[in-house]
Formats: structure tokens, C-alpha cells, sequence
């Protein structure tokens, strides 16, 4: 069993309107790293504006953070939160869970969606007052297909997936243990360490996407992610860099 990690605080709640709002509430009153931990959100959000469904029984958690990086540096904590999901699925799932990675920051697991990650921050030109990860993972339950985007990666659960119940308290001592070892290296080395092991774990490689925001579409085969976190696709007009996008397979 993981220990939790030295020098990060914890706070446990029933319920809450979502745990990045508590983030932004508390973070100025925070001497270090502190992990929020709710049993129920009642707002809840994802990525892109999207309502993220809590069901109950799921992990719905935030970590706050002090980066002394440029907020640019600093954002590319959601591949190492990420890698830290990964490790922790593993621990708890076992050898029979397929898990990888679908940039930017989601978990999958058999091919369907078992977690994602949003991270928000505050602060002023460039510099961050603090950095909010927050982190949903499907232990128990997934929404139903109809609650997510028609072309979305079908959302899945561990329970659902390998039959393995976890309580949302002992998957995060998984993954604050996890989050702490990626970020040590993350300080200690940079980027690029976490960019391989990112990539060593990453869905559809060489495969041909797509890459969609509210303005375009990008067809092409996944070559690399790039020392900034770009998706780098090739595609009939050349290698594109794409900073911001949801991807479909
Ligand atoms: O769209 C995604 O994939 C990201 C989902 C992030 C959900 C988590 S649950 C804990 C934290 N609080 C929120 O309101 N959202 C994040």
C-alpha cells in the first residue's frame, strides 16, 4: 500500500459545489500542496465547459499547487497528473487493466473513458498564484453514453472494467503517492522525462486522428507529442502543432 506523500496536506469532504471551486477558495490561506478530496460534487465540471456527471462512489478530487514556473511550464503538470492517474489505475486495477493515455490528460482503460483531468490556476501575467488539478476517476460508476458527446470515447469504470472495488480514500493514496514521485521528477528534470513515459503509454501512436475545436478540424497520424505538450500530427499539408483540442479516434 502506498504511503501518502511528505509535505502534502489533505482536507476530506462530504459535498461540495465542486473541488476546484473549493481550490480557488482556500488556495490563498495554503502553506504547501494540498489535496481536496470530495465525496459529492453538486457542480461538477470537465473540460471545454462540459458538466462532468458524479455519481457517487467515484473519486472527484483537486490538488492545489505553488508552481514557481511561467504559467506555460507550469500547465504541463497535467501530463505528469496523467501519468500519475496511470500509475495509480495500474496499482489498483492489476496487470488484466489496458490503460493508456489519450492526449491531452485523459485515462483510458480497455479503450473507454475511466478518467480526465482539469486544471485551472489563478494568477497575473504569466506567473501563477497557485495551479488547481482536478481529477475524476470513474471507480465505481461511468455516466451513461448518453450523458457524454455522441462522437466521445465511451466512458467506463474500474468496477465495470476489472471487477476491482475501491473506496475513492485508498485510490488516492495511489495516486498522491504516484502525483508525488512524477512531480519530484518533473522538478528535478524537466519535461522530458514525463513527455517519454507519456508517450511510452500513449493511445493510438502512429494511428490517423482527429483533432477538433469549436473552429477546425485536423486529420492526421499521431506522430509525437512535443517538448511544449503540442499534438504533432502529419497531415496532407505538413506537421501541424495543435496546442488545444479534443481528439477523436
Ligand atoms: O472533462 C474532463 O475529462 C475533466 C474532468 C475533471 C473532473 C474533475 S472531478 C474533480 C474536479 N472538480 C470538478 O468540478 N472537475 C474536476
Amino acid at each position: 500500500m502506498s504511503e501518502w506523500p511528505e509535505g502534502y496536506g489533505l482536507r476530506i469532504l462530504d459535498e461540495v459545489d465542486s473541488t476546484l471551486n473549493e481550490a480557488a477558495r482556500i488556495a490563498h490561506g495554503l502553506s504547501g500542496p494540498e489535496w481536496i478530496l470530495a465525496h459529492r460534487q453538486t457542480a461538477a465540471r470537465g473540460r471545454r465547459g462540459r458538466a462532468w456527471v458524479d455519481t457517487g462512489g467515484n473519486l472527484a478530487a483537486t490538488l492545489v499547487l505553488f508552481p514557481k514556473e511561467p504559467a506555460g511550464t507550469a500547465a504541463l503538470r497535467s501530463f505528469v497528473a496523467s501519468l500519475a492517474l496511470h500509475d495509480a489505475c495500474k496499482a489498483v486495477g492489476g496487470a488484466g487493466c489496458d490503460l493508456t493515455l489519450k492526449w491531452p490528460n485523459d485515462v483510458l482503460v480497455n479503450g473507454g473513458k475511466l478518467a480526465g483531468i482539469l486544471l485551472e490556476s489563478a494568477g497575473q501575467g504569466g506567473s501563477l498564484a497557485h495551479l488547481a488539478i482536478g481529477v475524476g476517476v470513474n471507480l465505481a460508476a461511468a455516466p451513461e453514453p448518453e450523458d457524454v458527446e455522441a462522437a466521445a470515447v465511451r466512458p467506463v469504470s474500474l468496477f465495470g472494467e476489472t471487477g476491482v472495488k475501491v473506496a475513492p480514500e485508498r485510490f488516492l493514496m495511489h495516486l498522491a503517492a504516484a502525483y508525488a514521485g512524477h512531480e519530484n521528477r518533473f522538478l528535478a528534470h524537466g519535461f522530458e522525462p514525463i513527455r517519454t513515459l507519456w508517450l511510452a503509454r500513449a493511445a493510438r501512436l502512429g494511428e490517423v486522428v482527429t483533432a477538433r475545436t469549436v473552429a477546425s478540424e485536423t486529420v492526421g497520424t499521431f506522430e509525437t507529442v512535443d517538448p511544449s505538450g503540442n499534438l504533432i500530427l502529419n497531415t496532407a499539408k505538413g506537421r501541424v502543432a495543435i496546442a488545444a483540442a479534443d481528439v477523436f479516434f
